[in-house]
């Protein structure tokens, strides 16, 4: 069941399109994924949905409500991490998470998100005397404790050392086991490559591509490399292999590049005229490539 439809939404500021009628639906129990370089419309698009921007064209549906029109009951039914501006520095964790919680009809009790979000010995702490870390995590637990049946996390692990990305990873998957749908804005392709079920791409106003990230990654025809040692026989009758662009030999050490599953035709006729290697490595292609194909650049840079 879809919890999120959003078809051909359009956004225009001062005259400018920034989305171009896009579509997509986001299914009950998943993490979505938004992935995208900075400004092609990502944030437009998550707070119309949120019913916290009216969008000029399309029509939306989040758990069958209007968010413009049905504002004030969806409201009780997502959740939303807040930006770091968003709090007073000096409300304490406990008031915050005790005042968030309630604007809500069916809360959670805040004191279990304490605990599952590592929080407990901070309960009295001042949001402002807390580390980049813990904000992140109070923010993450803010946005669950109306119990929704959706939330909307943007930029998730921002500011967390890669342990405390990883435990953080570990608890939005609870999350996701417990029914709640996670609609995840990231720039980082390993948390999306972990967490997420699918994911859009965007760009320029327009979704690019939406797929798991496995699917992302195998529908990009971007080449990759096979190396390894050669032991007995000549490497040179691979560049007749079907997928191989190229195959350079340094000594005894030999690297083959090709395109799509070209690595399986090349052990098959490595093994069928008996040329014997050592050391094969296949270098993985990654979200990261899938998505400078896509777009034609890397949010890395
Ligand atoms: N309130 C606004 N008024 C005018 N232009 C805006 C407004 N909000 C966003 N824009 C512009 O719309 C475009 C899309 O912005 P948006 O914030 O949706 O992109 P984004 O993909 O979320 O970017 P980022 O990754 O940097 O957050 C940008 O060019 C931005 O400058």
């Amino acid at each position: 069941m879809a919890v999120i439809e959003v078809t051909d939404l359009t956004k225009r500021y001062a005259g400018q399109t920034v989305l171009n009628g896009i579509s997509f639906s986001v299914e009950e129990g998943e993490i979505f994924g938004i992935l995208g370089p900075n400004g092609t419309g990502k944030t437009t698009t998550v707070e119309c949905v949120e019913g916290l921007r009216r969008p000029d064209g399309g029509t939306i549906r989040v758990l069958g409500l209007d968010p413009i029109k049905d504002g004030r009951e969806l409201r009780e039914l997502i959740g939303v991490q807040l930006q770091h501006t968003q709090l007073p520095e000096n409300i304490k964790v406990w008031e915050a998470l005790d005042l968030y919680a309630s604007f809500y009809a069916n809360p959670r009790d805040w004191r279990e998100l304490l605990e599952q979000w590592g929080l407990a010995d901070k309960r009295n702490a001042r949001f402002g005397k807390l580390s980049g870390g813990q904000k992140q995590r109070l923010f993450i637990a803010l946005a669950l404790v109306g119990n929704p049946k959706v939330a909307f996390l943007d930029e998730l692990t921002t500011g967390l050392d890669p342990q405390a990305r990883r435990a953080t990873w570990e608890v939005i998957k609870q999350v996701r086991a417990s029914g709640v749908t996670v609609v995840l804005v990231s720039h980082f392709m390993d948390e999306v490559e972990e967490l997420c079920d699918r994911v859009a791409v965007f760009d320029g106003g327009d979704i690019v591509a939406l797929d798991t990230p496995a699917g992302l990654i195998d529908g990009v025809d971007a080449e990759h490399q096979m190396r390894f040692r050669l032991m007995t026989g000549d490497a040179s009758l691979l560049s007749e292999v079907p997928g191989v662009t190229g195959v350079t030999t340094k000594g005894d050490q030999v690297v083959v590049t090709g395109r799509g599953d070209f690595a399986t035709a090349v052990t098959a006729a490595l093994a069928r005229n008996h040329v014997m290697v050592a050391d094969l490595r296949i270098d993985k292609r990654t979200l990261d490539d899938a998505f400078v194909a896509l777009t034609g650049r890397s949010l890395h840079l």
